[in-house]
């Protein structure tokens, strides 16, 4: 039997929701969603290495933003992969963060898909793919795609995925903003505006038909025609996430002016993202949004790209 790893790095993405449709909220206060992620070229990498005792760092963007206590969602797929498996000892998790925290792009969920194949390889556990979903779906509803990256479609909490049929590859403009937006908050804020417009938010599901995403979003994907995937993307957590950062309308206002074929709010916010027609575009988009001076950073990406991967599967000395 080949020898284990010492150390073990994993790379996984950030991800976009081309399409996020809210449905009714459940009594366990997740609401049910219809969505289209797309994985994106922008990385954290996760390195979880044998130690004699449990310790957990953060360096990069944002990192002072980042818990590196057991609340850590690395720390918590560890735990979750060694449950049961005596081989698992005690290991030095360290992050390396290009991901925005609490801007809307699974960067927490990516650390966490990460450290469960990382975990997986490090000891030799051999888990399944339903059992790797399974620890992924527990640890929160973005981290099962941040496993399988690609283009996905998400119903459920947004943890029941199915590849997409998508052809073609994607130029992205991201605009990050210096406050972060915390996930929970911004789902309250939406049924807040649904019940203020006297819309019920938490009617039993049965009575409210389940959001779907929609055929435009799908042919536009199957075809790989940029323009009208552009033309499709839609988030309804956006006017929940303008309500709580308004200055955001200003960054959406610019991508539209440049011209961009696409541009929402991503996921919960409150990074912006935009859709460019080609390389060169993109680069006149991240030009005219980093003048602008509405974010507080500005990165190209490309879309779509594969969810958590070995990168480091070398024994140390
Ligand atoms: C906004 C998205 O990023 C879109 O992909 C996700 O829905 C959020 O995924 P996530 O951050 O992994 O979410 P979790 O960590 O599982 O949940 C954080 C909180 O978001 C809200 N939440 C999340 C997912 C969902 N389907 N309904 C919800 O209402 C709940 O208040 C939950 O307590
Ligand atoms: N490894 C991690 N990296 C970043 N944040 C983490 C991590 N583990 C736990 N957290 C906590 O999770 C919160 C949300 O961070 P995250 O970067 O995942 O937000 P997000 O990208 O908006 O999430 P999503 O797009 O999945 O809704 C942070 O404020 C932090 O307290």
């Amino acid at each position: 039997m080949p020898s284990l790893p010492e150390a073990v790095t994993v790379r996984a993405a950030a991800k976009v929701n081309l399409e996020l449709l809210v449905g009714p909220r459940d009594a366990s206060g997740y609401h049910a969603l219809a969505t289209v992620f797309q994985a994106v070229s922008l990385y954290d990498d996760v390195t979880v290495r044998r130690a004699r005792r449990c310790s957990l760092t953060v360096a990069g963007r944002d990192a002072e933003h980042v818990p590196t206590d057991e609340s850590n969602l690395a720390w918590r797929a560890v735990i979750a992969v060694g449950e049961g498996h005596p081989e698992a000892g005690p290991v030095a998790i360290s992050i390396a963060k290009d991901i925005p925290v609490a801007g809307g792009m699974a960067g927490g969920s990516a650390d966490g898909a990460a450290a469960l194949v990382a975990a997986d390889a490090l000891w030799g556990v051999g888990l399944s793919r339903t059992e790797l979903h399974r620890l992924a779906a527990g640890l929160g509803a973005d981290v099962p795609f941040s496993v399988l990256g690609g283009t996905a479609i998400g119903t459920g909490r947004g943890d029941e995925l199915a590849p997409a049929m998508a052809r073609g590859s994607y130029h992205w403009v991201f605009a990050f903003s210096d406050e972060g937006l915390s996930t929970p908050r911004v789902f309250a804020e939406l049924d807040r505006l649904r019940a203020e417009r006297g819309e019920d938010v938490s009617a039993p599901a049965q009575q409210q038909p389940e959001p779907e995403v929609s055929t435009a979003m799908m042919t536009a994907l199957l075809s790989g025609d940029a323009e009208a995937v552009g033309q499709a993307m839609h988030n309804d957590l956006q006017e929940a996430a303008l309500s709580l950062q308004p200055r955001l309308v200003d960054t959406l206002a610019i991508g539209q002016e440049c011209g961009a074929l696409g541009g929402i709010v991503s996921g919960s916010g409150p990074t912006c993202a935009f859709l460019a027609a080609s390389h060169e575009h993109a680069l006149d988009l991240a030009v005219a949004l980093t003048a602008s001076g509405v974010a507080s950073d500005v990165r190209r990406a490309q879309g779509p790209v594969p969810g958590a991967r070995l990168i480091h599967p070398g024994k140390e000395q």
